[in-house]
C-alpha cells in the first residue's frame, strides 16, 4: 500500500516544475495592493487549463477570484495571496542590494510563494477527487491586497467564504512552525486637511496651513502614545505634504494612520481619540479635516483542532534538504543579516514559542533553523497583523510557516526579495504546498474533525463577529 506521503510525493513530481514556474512568473511582475491584474491572470489561466471552475471579481474586487473543483462533500478553502510591496525591487539570488528596476516593486513578503503553494495543493486534491480517493469540494481563493489593503476582510464582508467549512493557508518565513498565536487588529484611516494658500512672505496672515495641521496632529498623537495599552501600535505616513514650495502656504495635506491593538474594540477606542486630536489640530490651524476610513482587519483566532493536524503534516513531510549550490548561497545570505536582525529573529521565535531551543544558535554556524518548532496551544499575539484574521472569525482557520529563507531574514527587506526566486524558496513552497494538501485530505477523510473545529470556533466567538470595515467603504486601489 502506498503511504500518504508517497502518494503526495509521486503526484507532485508531475506538476511541481509548473508550480515553481508560476511562483517565479509572479515574482517577475510584482504588483501592489488591488492592482495584481497580471498575477491574478497567471493563476486563473492555470486553473482554467486544469479544469477548475473560475469566477473572477468576487467580493467586489477586480483582482480577487475563486477556483472551484468537486461536487459533493465539505468545502476546504485554500487562501492564496500574490501582492507585492512598493520600493523593494531587487535582483534575485544576489547577496548585495541591487534594484532590478529603480524604484520598482518587489515580493518582499514572499506572496509569490504564498499564493502558488496553494495552487499545487488544490491540483493534487483534484487528482484525488477525480480518482474517487477523496470526497469533497476544494476552493482556491485568490485574495488580493494583504499588504495595506485587507482584501480578505472586504471579501468576508461580502460573504465570499460563507460556504467554506475549513480555511487553510500559510506564510513563507525563516523557520517552520504552526501559526498558533493571535495577531493585532487594525484600522487604516486617512486624515485630509484643507487650508488656504497664500504667499508665505507677502501675506502669511491670509494663509491657513494644512501641513501645520498634519504636524500638530502627529505631535498630539505622540502625546497620546503614553496613554494607550502597551501592546497597541500607532504608525503614520504623510501621504500629501501639500507641495514642494516653502513659499506657498500649504492649502492641502494628508496623513495616513495605521492603528493597531489586541482587539477591534481597543483599536476603535484609540481611533476615536485620534479623531479628536485631528479635530483639535484643525481647530488650532483654522483648517478643515476630512476623515476617510481606508480599511481594517480583526485579530486572528487560531484553531487548535486544525493546528494539530497541520503540525502532524509538517513533521510527516519534513524540512527541505538543500544542494551544495543552495547551501553556498545560504551562507552568503546569512552574512547579509546583521547580528541584531539575527538575534531579533531568535527573540521573536522565543517569545512566540517559549519552549523552542533557540538560545544556543550561532549565526556563523546556522544559516537555517533545522527543526519543526514544537506545537503547543498558545495565548501569544504577534506584533503584526493579517487579514486572514477576519476569515478566522467566520470559518475555522489554520495557518503555518515553512522555511523559505535563511534564518533571521526580516520580512519586507531586499534580502527576502533576493531569496524569493531561488531553490531555498522553491523547496519551502513545495513543503508548504504538500502540508496544505495533506491537511485538507485528513479533514475530508475525517469530517468529524471539521465539526470539532467548528465547535471550537463557535465556543471562542459565540457568533459575535462584526466586520470592522464600514459598509460604505470600498477597496482603495489608488492608495
Ligand atoms: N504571517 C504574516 C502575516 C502578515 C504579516 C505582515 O507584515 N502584515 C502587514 C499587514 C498590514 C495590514 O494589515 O495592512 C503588517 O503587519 O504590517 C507578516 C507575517
Amino acid at each position: 500500500m502506498v503511504s500518504q506521503l508517497e502518494r503526495v510525493e509521486n503526484s507532485y513530481k508531475q506538476f511541481e516544475q509548473e508550480i515553481i514556474e508560476l511562483a517565479d512568473q509572479i515574482w517577475e511582475i510584482p504588483e501592489t495592493r488591488f492592482k495584481e491584474f497580471e498575477s491574478a491572470k497567471i493563476l486563473t489561466t492555470y486553473f482554467k487549463n486544469q479544469g477548475f471552475e473560475v469566477e473572477t471579481g468576487i467580493g467586489g474586487i477586480e483582482t480577487a477570484f475563486v477556483a472551484k473543483y468537486g461536487s459533493e462533500g465539505p468545502v476546504i478553502g485554500i487562501l492564496g495571496e500574490y501582492d507585492a510591496l512598493p520600493g523593494l525591487s531587487q535582483k534575485a539570488g544576489s547577496d548585495v542590494r541591487e534594484a532590478l528596476v529603480d524604484g520598482g516593486n518587489g515580493h518582499g513578503c514572499g506572496h509569490n510563494l504564498l499564493g502558488t503553494a496553494g495552487v499545487g495543493a488544490v491540483v493534487h486534491l483534484k487528482e484525488l477527487i477525480d480518482k474517487g480517493e477523496v470526497k469533497g469540494r476544494i476552493h482556491y481563493y485568490g485574495c488580493p491586497a494583504e499588504e495595506g489593503g485587507s482584501g480578505k476582510t472586504f471579501m468576508v464582508r461580502e460573504g465570499v467564504f460563507n460556504d467554506v467549512d475549513v480555511a487553510l493557508t500559510w506564510h513563507p518565513n525563516s523557520f517552520t512552525s504552526v501559526f498558533n498565536f493571535s495577531s493585532l487588529a487594525n484600522y487604516q484611516v486617512y486624515f485630509e486637511f484643507e487650508g488656504v494658500a497664500a504667499h508665505a512672505a507677502n501675506s502669511p496672515h491670509l494663509g491657513r496651513s494644512a501641513l501645520d495641521a498634519v504636524e500638530l496632529m502627529n505631535v498630539g498623537v505622540n502625546y497620546l502614545r503614553e496613554h494607550i495599552p502597551t501592546s497597541a501600535r500607532v504608525h503614520y505616513a504623510v501621504t500629501n505634504t501639500g507641495g514642494k514650495s516653502p513659499n506657498v502656504v500649504q492649502a492641502e495635506a494628508e496623513v495616513l494612520y495605521l492603528i493597531r491593538a489586541n482587539t477591534i474594540k481597543e483599536v476603535d477606542d484609540i481611533y476615536k481619540r485620534i479623531v479628536k486630536i485631528a479635530e483639535g489640530a484643525a481647530l488650532m490651524t483654522e483648517t478643515k479635516v476630512k476623515v476617510k476610513f481606508d480599511k481594517a482587519c480583526s485579530n486572528y483566532i487560531p484553531n487548535d483542532t486544525v493546528n494539530k493536524i497541520v503540525y502532524d503534516k509538517l513533521q510527516l513531510v519534513g524540512l527541505p534538504n538543500y544542494n551544495e549550490e543552495e547551501m553556498e548561497y545560504a551562507k552568503k545570505m546569512n552574512k547579509t543579516i546583521s547580528p541584531s536582525e539575527y538575534s531579533s529573529a531568535l527573540k521573536e521565535i522565543k517569545s512566540i514559542y517559549p519552549d523552542s531551543p533557540v538560545d544556543d544558535l550561532e549565526q556563523e554556524e546556522v544559516p537555517f533553523y533545522n527543526e519543526v518548532i514544537p506545537y503547543q496551544k498558545s495565548t501569544q499575539t504577534m506584533s503584526g497583523s493579517t487579514d486572514v484574521a477576519d476569515v478566522s472569525w467566520v470559518v475555522p482557520t489554520s495557518q503555518f510557516f515553512t522555511t523559505c529563507f535563511v534564518l533571521g531574514t526580516p520580512l519586507h527587506t531586499w534580502q527576502l526579495v533576493s531569496q524569493g526566486k531561488t531553490g531555498l524558496a522553491h523547496r519551502g513552497m513545495l513543503y508548504a504546498s504538500k502540508v496544505l494538501a495533506l491537511t485538507a485530505i485528513e479533514l475530508l477523510e475525517n469530517p468529524e474533525l471539521i465539526d470539532q473545529a467548528k465547535a471550537e470556533l463557535q465556543k471562542q466567538t459565540k457568533g459575535n463577529y462584526v466586520n470592522p470595515i464600514p459598509k460604505e467603504v470600498v477597496p482603495n486601489m489608488f492608495g
